[in-house]
């Protein structure tokens, strides 16, 4: 049987027992292989519930310690390779009771026996604690990203409210103005052709002034619907104000543009308009012109302007390219 005095000689061995009773924490001296205590402290009597005499020579295993016993066997032939080291594993307690445990555990040659100190520090409570923690930070996490994801659904819907005309849902003088500088500017630059019309509704004011403002609201309304539904996907309608409507042509060169403002000008004048007040009949007459590379927002703007003038100045219901 081993002794700390054999181990450490007399005087080492005293102070070894003073600072090895005195550490609060559960420590063990053994030998490496079998796990026999040679010591154990006040700290492991605390936290095992083992008194001092009832495991002096007697091994780990023989007080059914370690709950993964391959947790040992690993730690043994990794101390062998490199002396010293950290591991978390569980062990049973006299009780029965299993705790989550640190160990700190150092091998080392003791007059050619290989001998094992471990100091172990319970770590269920910090352990529930983390996890604890863990929980609450997935939690936050879990709300912060739903409110990261209404923000952001909020910030689109704010910001297809500043673009949308709020009577008909298609899209506002400011968005428009935005988009023909755009679609001005990639013609520049690319060469793409696209065209832009102005369409407006027919004595539109009669309309207002026999059936009311309310009524003139739904021609308007029913207006955008019938020209974003003659038009393409990727066109663009915006409302530029009271019943004057803009759209871009993407893609298009005047020969192809007049077809769909065509339909448009057809689709307004056959629409059932005394349906919604006894009556009411309304056409729509339409300018539509091509961008000139390089001649910016304004000229384009203008001539198709002039076109829906000349539309008007024929007769109007009808759509006339500039
Ligand atoms: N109901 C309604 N009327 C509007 C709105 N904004 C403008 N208006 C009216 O729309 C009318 C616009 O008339 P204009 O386009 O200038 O003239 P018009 O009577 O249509 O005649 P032409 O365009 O020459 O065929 C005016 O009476 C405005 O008061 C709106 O939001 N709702």
């Amino acid at each position: 049987m081993h002794s700390i005095d054999q181990a450490c000689g007399a005087s080492e061995a005293e102070k070894y027992r003073r600072i090895f009773h005195a550490t609060p924490d559960y420590a063990t001296f053994s030998t490496l292989e079998t796990g026999i205590y040679l010591d154990v402290n006040p700290g492991f009597e605390r936290m095992t519930g083992y008194r001092r005499d009832e495991v002096i020579g007697r091994s780990s295993s023989d007080i059914d310690l370690w709950v993964d016993p391959v947790d040992r066997n690993s730690a043994v032939a990794r101390l062998r390779e490199q002396g010293s080291l950290f591991i978390t594993t569980r062990m049973r307690m006299k009780d029965g009771g299993v705790l989550l445990v640190e160990a700190s555990l150092a091998a080392f040659d003791a007059n050619g026996e290989e001998l094992l100190i471990a100091v172990v520090r319970d770590i269920t409570a910090r352990d529930a604690l983390e996890r604890e923690l863990v929980g609450h930070r997935r939690h936050l996490e879990r709300l912060v990203a739903q409110r990261t994801a209404e923000l952001e659904e909020a910030m689109r819907r704010l910001e297809e409210l500043t673009v949308t005309d709020e009577l008909t849902g298609a899209g506002n003088r400011r968005a428009f103005t935005r988009r023909l500088r755009a679609r001005c500017a990639e013609s520049d630059r690319t060469g793409m052709p696209f065209c832009m019309a102005v369409l407006d509704l027919d004595h539109f004011k009669a309309v207002n002034d026999r059936y009311g403002h309310a009524v003139g609201d739904q021609a308007i309304q029913v207006f955008a619907s019938l020209a974003l539904r003659e038009m393409r996907a990727v066109d663009y309608l915006a409302r530029y104000g009271g019943d004057e409507f803009v759209l871009l042509l993407q893609d298009a060169t005047s020969e192809q543009a007049i077809q769909p403002v065509e339909r448009i000008c057809r689709a307004v004048a056959h629409y059932p308009w005394a349906r919604i007040a006894p009556g009411m009949e309304l056409t729509a007459s339409i300018g539509v012109t091509a961008y000139r590379r390089e001649e910016g927002d304004d000229a384009v703007f203008r001539r198709a302007d002039h076109a829906l003038y000349e539309a008007k100045r024929r007769g109007r219901n009808q759509a006339l390219i500039a």
